[in-house]
């Protein structure tokens, strides 16, 4: 059963314990962006397998999963979190692979983030109180409330490619936790974690049809497929805005409850009262981490008159000093954009910058890279000042490593700043003046608020956006109110 990283040349779709092609044999490339080079055929589901997924799941919650107890379902997701870490270096090289990303990076974040998603649930399951409530009768006997949790059923989950297995885990693991049993669509950027968890689970003792994987696109393809199918009782999706509301109108069609984690144009507000070394550092990984393809990342800084010229000039420095090279590259900080496609779109902001009459501070193109990476989806860290408030470089998320640079004078006028646009994600706050960076914090209209920080995660907080950037909490029992339901039972004494 066991499958090394050089067998997922033929990626296949993971449906009821078993790796199965598309009866259609419809391919597509999964390509390397580092090189431009193809790593592996992955199989594009039809109707045909995205229902045979389906059926496997719900099945499943009938079978032995849905017959064990909470100790055995949560042991087992132990093991799967024990196995994604026994082969570590396979998830690494497959992660990498698929996004160009750093190891250094995604050592750190993406794979431990990708075991510790199983075990966070795990635990957190087991101890999570629910309710009940005694309540009085006129013939004085009385009655007992009292609420039990229950597995929504079949999820399906559809994730992006930023972060392809933690985003991935953040949502099956609780799901799995929660007694749930899933059908995966990982975005077509980034299939090979995703359909190598498939041999995890099944060494961990996860009972066939626990855990399926169905590959392909969106619209007209596995991902339309899935949400429009009546067995699948909820969604929980990571992707852009646009494709969140078109989850949304599917998933109304059998009333199914959705959880959508969205886009964000999120603002750094930057004091003159900030520990500047803190703030550059901050700012400069929220900015240009994961080649600035993080939800969470700040692509608006505003900062503090006084400070602006200091400001702009150090960060110019932190993006120079960044280095941009391949996965295998020890010293790289930076890698490529997820693919020539998505290039294609951070350098049309680029240009609209120019074309707006931005200063381009640093960046603003294509570095020069060797021979051998010349086909990569490589590009500049930017740094821009002196464009408008409405300018779509500071309106639209780019979701690359830019950001644009804006003075302000008041505090009341940052806040504004920071909640002019639909979006709601995320921010971070850099102020020493703790009584103002809680003043200013509970006047940011986003979800995620870090002061003197940035992406400090601890797992049992809530998790997601507000406005524009999404529906529902993931994170700690939030992930737990939307992966169960709730039943409350009335007992006359
Ligand atoms: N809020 C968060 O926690 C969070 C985290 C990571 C990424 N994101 C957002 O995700 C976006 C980048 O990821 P992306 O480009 O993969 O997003 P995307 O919306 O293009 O795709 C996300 C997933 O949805 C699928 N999909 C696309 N159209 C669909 C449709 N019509 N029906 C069903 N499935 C469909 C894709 O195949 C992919 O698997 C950015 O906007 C980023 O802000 C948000
Ligand atoms: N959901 C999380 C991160 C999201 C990152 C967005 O790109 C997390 O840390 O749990």
């Amino acid at each position: 059963m066991k499958q090394d990283l050089a067998a997922m040349k033929d990626i296949k779709h993971y449906i009821n314990g078993q790796y199965v092609g598309s009866a259609s044999g419809k391919l597509f490339e999964n390509v390397n962006p580092a090189n431009g080079k193809v790593i592996s055929k992955v199989h594009e589901a039809g109707r045909e397998e995205v229902d045979a997924a389906v059926q496997a799941a719900k099945a499943a919650l009938r079978g032995p999963w849905g017959k064990m107890t909470l100790e055995q379902r949560t042991a087992i997701l132990h093991k799967v979190a024990d196995g994604i870490n026994a082969r570590f270096d396979e998830f690494l090289e497959a992660e990498c692979l698929d996004t160009g990303k750093p190891k250094s990076l995604a050592s750190h974040i993406d794979i431990p983030r990708g075991a510790a998603n199983f075990k966070v649930f795990a635990d957190m399951i087991k101890n999570v109180p629910t309710e009940s409530f005694e309540m009085p009768t006129p013939d004085g006997t009385g009655a007992l409330n009292y609420a039990v949790r229950r597995p929504k059923g079949v999820i399906g989950v559809i994730s992006p490619w930023n972060l392809p297995l933690l985003l991935m885990t953040w949502k099956v693991g609780p799901a799995l936790a929660c007694g749930n049993t899933v059908v995966v669509k990982p975005s077509e950027e980034t299939p090979t974690t995703t359909a190598l968890l498939g041999e995890v689970m099944k060494e961990a003792g996860v009972p066939d049809g626990v855990y399926n994987v169905v590959h392909g696109f969106g619209g007209d393809s596995a991902g339309a497929y899935l949400t429009e199918h009546p067995l699948v009782d909820g969604f929980t999706f990571t992707g852009e805005t646009g494709t969140g509301e078109v989850i949304m109108k599917a998933a109304a069609k059998g009333i199914r409850d959705i959880s959508l984690e969205l886009g964000g144009k999120n603002a750094g507000l930057v004091f003159a009262d900030c520990d500047m070394d803190k703030a550059i550092e901050g700012t400069m990984r929220s900015a240009f981490a994961n080649c600035g393809q993080v939800c969470l990342g700040t692509e608006r800084v505003y900062v503090e008159r006084s400070i602006f010229d200091e400001f702009v000039r150090r960060l110019k420095e932190a993006a120079e000093g960044l280095k941009i090279g391949p996965p295998d590259d020890a010293d790289a900080n930076m890698g490529p954009l997820v693919s020539l496609k998505h290039r294609e779109k951070v350098l049309s902001y680029y240009q609209k910058a120019v074309d707006d009459g931005a200063t381009v501070v640093t960046g603003g193109g294509v570095p020069d890279m060797p021979a051998e990476l010349a086909g990569g989806a490589w590009v500049q860290p930017t740094i821009w000042t002196g464009l408008a408030d409405d300018s779509a470089v500071v309106t639209d998320e780019i979701f690359g490593p830019c950001c644009h640079i804006r003075p302000f004078d008041t505090e009341e006028e940052a806040i504004e700043l920071a909640n002019s646009l639909p979006y709601g994600l995320a921010s971070a706050i850099w102020s020493e003046n703790i009584t103002r960076a809680h003043r200013v914090a509970g006047q940011i209209e986003a979800g995620i608020i870090w002061v003197n920080s940035w992406f400090l995660r601890d797992l049992r907080t809530p998790f997601g956006g507000s406005k524009q950037s999404g529906i529902g909490r993931e994170g700690g029992v939030h992930s737990l109110e939307f992966y169960t339901e709730m039943k409350n039972i009335c007992v006359k004494l």
